[in-house]
Formats: structure tokens, C-alpha cells, sequence
């Protein structure tokens, strides 16, 4: 896995376009697809004003619970990696999944779900992406990985994989560099996928073992709105594959 700070550094240093283009080609985390733009943080539609965007920075109940990570963090190594999944016996044979490179602990932070932010309108949401993820709530926001995004975007639904998820998705706080700020830096909302806690029986204390996949919960309602889309599509893969997740 590529730092993310070395990544950003990097491109900085060249000045050449095409340069640049070599530097991110060999920078990619493994397995990355060639037609998704890799980012290292979220890009924003258009219709975005700055307005909306200073909301992103607000701290909604004056004094969240949500954890801040320091850029230091979102810049390290990451602690998984993307693979191609060839086992037939998995539902998303011949797709990817994120998997843990090394031992995850309880409540740890994996990587930021990263894409590009755009409002919930109809003409500024993309209705065939499944990597479409609420982002803010009050501001009407998502953030859709389908097109560019991070590792974050390979997470798999836990349905038909294991019994029960491993990770899930957490509101969070994190900083990024500020030039008008003078401590160069401010905190922002993003989505995170964190492991889970322990739970209260402590039955999750081991946390993720190397090798494991990454799983987390979709939520039913994702399943159900793919098998009325596979419907109207008439798309029968589609179909059964949220007939399975929705059975399990
Ligand atoms: C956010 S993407 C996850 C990454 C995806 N596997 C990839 O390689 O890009 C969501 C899509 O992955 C597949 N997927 C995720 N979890 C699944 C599961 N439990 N069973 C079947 N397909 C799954 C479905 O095609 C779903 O629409």
C-alpha cells in the first residue's frame, strides 16, 4: 500500500503532466481498477457551494461524540489491501474485496470511504451506482465511489460471506491541511469504516485476523432497492445476487 502522503508528496515534486500521469500510474494501491480514478481525499460536485461546504466542518451536536483522526493517521500505510476474489463460492466471485493485510484491533480505524461528494438532487445523482453511500444527512449530501474513490469502495456486504459483519461505518471527524487556518490544518466529516467494538459479551476481541475480508453491513434496504432495479432492468445476475444477499 502506497502512504498517502508519500502519494500526494510525490505528485507535487513532478511537473510534467505527463510525469504526473507515470507517478499516479505507479503509485495505484494493488489491484486497483484501470477505469476508477484513485483519490486521496473526496472531490465535489459542482453544485457544492462553499456555503455547504463550510457545513462539512460544523460540529452538529456542539460537542460530537464522532472520533477525530489526525491527518497523520489518514496519511500512514494502509492496513489492508485490495484482492481479487476467485473463490466460486463467494457471491462477489470475480470482483474485489478489502481484506486485512495484518491483525486489526477492536475500534480501530481501517481508511476513509472516499468519492465524489454530490447533493441528493436527481440531476446531480448518478441512479446505477452501488457504491452510493449517505455522507450528510442535514445537508443532503452523498458520496459515490462508483467512479473514483479509495480502498474504502471495495468493502463487501457481510450477506452470503460470513455470518455477521466485521466493520462497519462511522461518522467521523478528520483533519486536512488549511492554508487560511493558522494552524494549517481543519476538521471536516467524512465517512470512516472502523472495526467493530468488542461488543458487549466480548465475543469480537479478537478484532480482524490477517487475511480476513473486511465486511460490513449494507442494511437491508440496499438489497432491496438492487432487486427492484435488477426488476425493472430485467438483469437476472442482478437479481439472484440480492435474492442471496436478502435470503442469508
Ligand atoms: C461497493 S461495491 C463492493 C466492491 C465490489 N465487490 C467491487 O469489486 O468493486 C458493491 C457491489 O459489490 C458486490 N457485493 C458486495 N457485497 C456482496 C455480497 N455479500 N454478495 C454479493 N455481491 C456483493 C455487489 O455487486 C455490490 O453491488
Amino acid at each position: 500500500m502506497p502512504s498517502k502522503a508519500k502519494f500526494l508528496a510525490g505528485i507535487k515534486a513532478e511537473k510534467g503532466a505527463g510525469k504526473k500521469a507515470d507517478l499516479a500510474l505507479a503509485s495505484l494501491p494493488k489491484n486497483w481498477p484501470e477505469d476508477v480514478e484513485y483519490l486521496t481525499d473526496l472531490t465535489f460536485s459542482d453544485t457544492i457551494t462553499p456555503e455547504i461546504r463550510r457545513g462539512l466542518g460544523r460540529d452538529p451536536s456542539g460537542n460530537s461524540p464522532w472520533v477525530r483522526i489526525s491527518f497523520e493517521t489518514v496519511a500512514a500505510p494502509l492496513k489492508a489491501e485490495i484482492r481479487l476474489i476467485d473463490d466460486e463460492k463467494h457471491p462477489a466471485c470475480g470482483q474485489r474485496g478489502l481484506f486485512a493485510a495484518e491483525p486489526l484491533v477492536p475500534d480501530s480505524f481501517i481508511c476513509l470511504y472516499l468519492g465524489h461528494v454530490h447533493t441528493n438532487s436527481m440531476s446531480d445523482t448518478d441512479p446505477h451506482s452501488d457504491y452510493d453511500l449517505a455522507l450528510d444527512r442535514e445537508l443532503d449530501l452523498s458520496v459515490d465511489g462508483s467512479k473514483s474513490g479509495n480502498e474504502g469502495r471495495f468493502t463487501n456486504d457481510y450477506r452470503g460471506i460470513a455470518e455477521r459483519p466485521n466493520a462497519e461505518f462511522r461518522d467521523c471527524f478528520v483533519q486536512i491541511p488549511c492554508s487560511k487556518r493558522s494552524e494549517g490544518m481543519k476538521w471536516e466529516r467524512r465517512v470512516g469504516i472502523f472495526v467493530l467494538s468488542v461488543g458487549k459479551a466480548a465475543k469480537r476481541k479478537a478484532g480482524i485476523k490477517a487475511d480476513e475480508e473486511i465486511l460490513i453491513s449494507y442494511g437491508k434496504g440496499y438489497w432491496e432497492s438492487r432487486k427492484v432495479i435488477a426488476s425493472f432492468r430485467k438483469d437476472e445476475e442482478m437479481l439472484r445476487i440480492a435474492n442471496l444477499a436478502l435470503d442469508c
